[in-house]
């Protein structure tokens, strides 16, 4: 791959280390989904050039930004590389044309060349009227399409986005994330988004790649890593209930014994994953021959959408969802027992082990 980010992030810090491989082709949008203290950060601090690497490269459009094996280093200011921070930090002192003009500035366009092109991206992001506005006199939604223009002003070869949508309220959110993803499929650069949201990530993304303490765990296209996931991490992003067992055909013992019947067949090591609403909650024991019922105690309950999402303890300790209608009949309060079922077809088996 020549244009695009090529690039081994490895930071050591005294009890942290950073060591993440990337690839993200121009044109191309990857999230970067991690827990909080995975890493995300530092490794879009690396990328930007604000954190050194320890060992390893950023190569942008085959050049190297950062190689610490053969000291190359290209410093922020002239690195092909934009930034959006959720707290957008534009310049106070300055109007929001100035703003966005200040990086084509410094790439030397004239002064009037550069509000031209403010304005221009300005007027893109529905914002011609507020060009002569301070950063104080703007929105939280507003200001962010400032710093979403003036990072895309510059036509960087690589857009950083990092969590660009959680600091706005819910209904900003949909009419900036809707924009965002209008001007990303515009954009021909590579862009990294960083976020915890996995509507963002599923919105915006064409390729996930998520880490958890320092190293990558997972990665993939939106499908395969929502259908598959391979930490509990991913699963609970997901939605998904998330274990692990040994299966023979149609049937998978789970490590406490419990053996599932599957509709899906699978060999050796394997995850089994379920939705919280293929589980079905029971006061008595389901009739015999109801196969996957176990006894469980209910550990908490909270509202998920129409639903409740009732966590259970146990052999099985899962997530349910349950109608409220079901759920007068099952007094679902912390302690109580019930059983729980679920069906077969229900159960994805997929293997464990990487191929
Ligand atoms: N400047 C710093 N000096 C020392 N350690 C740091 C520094 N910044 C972050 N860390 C540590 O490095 C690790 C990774 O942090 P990082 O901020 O990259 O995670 P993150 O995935 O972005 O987390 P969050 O989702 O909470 O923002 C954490 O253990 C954190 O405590």
């Amino acid at each position: 791959m020549t244009g695009g980010l090529a690039a081994h992030l490895v930071v050591e810090r005294v009890d942290f280390r950073l060591d993440v491989r990337l690839r993200v082709a121009a044109g191309e949008v990857v999230a970067l989904l991690g827990p909080n203290g995975s890493g995300k950060t530092t490794a879009l601090r690396a990328l930007a050039g604000l954190q050194p690497l320890t060992a390893g490269h950023v190569t942008l459009d085959g050049r190297d930004l950062d190689r610490p094996a053969t000291r190359s280093w290209t410093p922020p200011e002239r690195r092909r590389v934009g930034v959006v921070f959720q707290d957008h930090l534009l310049f106070p002192h300055l109007s929001a044309v100035e703003n966005v003009a200040f990086g084509p500035r410094r790439q030397g366009l004239d002064r009037r060349a550069a509000r031209a092109l403010a304005r221009d991206w300005l007027d893109r992001v529905g914002l011609a009227d507020h060009a002569a506005r301070r950063p104080r006199q703007l929105s939280g939604g507003q200001a962010q399409r400032v710093a979403v223009a003036r990072a895309l002003a510059v036509g960087p070869a690589l857009l950083l986005l990092d969590e660009p949508l959680a600091a706005l309220d819910a209904r900003t959110r949909l009419d900036i994330r809707a924009e965002l993803q209008r001007h990303l499929a515009a954009h021909c650069g590579a862009v990294l988004l960083v976020t915890h949201d996995p509507l963002d990530a599923l919105v915006l993304a064409d390729r996930l790649v998520v880490v958890e303490a320092g190293r990558v765990v997972q990665e993939g296209d939106a499908t395969t890593v929502t259908a598959r996931p391979r930490t509990d991490y991913v699963a609970r992003l997901v939605g998904l209930n998330l274990h692990r067992g040994h299966a023979t055909g149609h049937r998978v013992r789970l490590s406490d014994g419990l053996v599932l019947a599957t509709a899906d067949r699978g060999d050796g090591d394997s995850f089994v994953a379920f939705p919280p609403s293929a589980v079905a909650l029971h006061p008595d024991r389901p009739g015999e021959g109801r196969c996957n019922t176990w006894a469980a105690t209910v550990a908490g309950v909270e509202r998920h959408g129409d639903n409740l999402r009732v966590r259970l303890d146990g052999v099985l300790p899962v997530a349910a969802d349950v109608p409220p209608v079901d759920a007068a009949g099952l007094r679902l309060s912390t302690g109580q027992p019930v059983w729980a079922a679920v069906e077969p077809t229900a159960i994805r088996v997929y293997p464990a082990a990487v191929t």
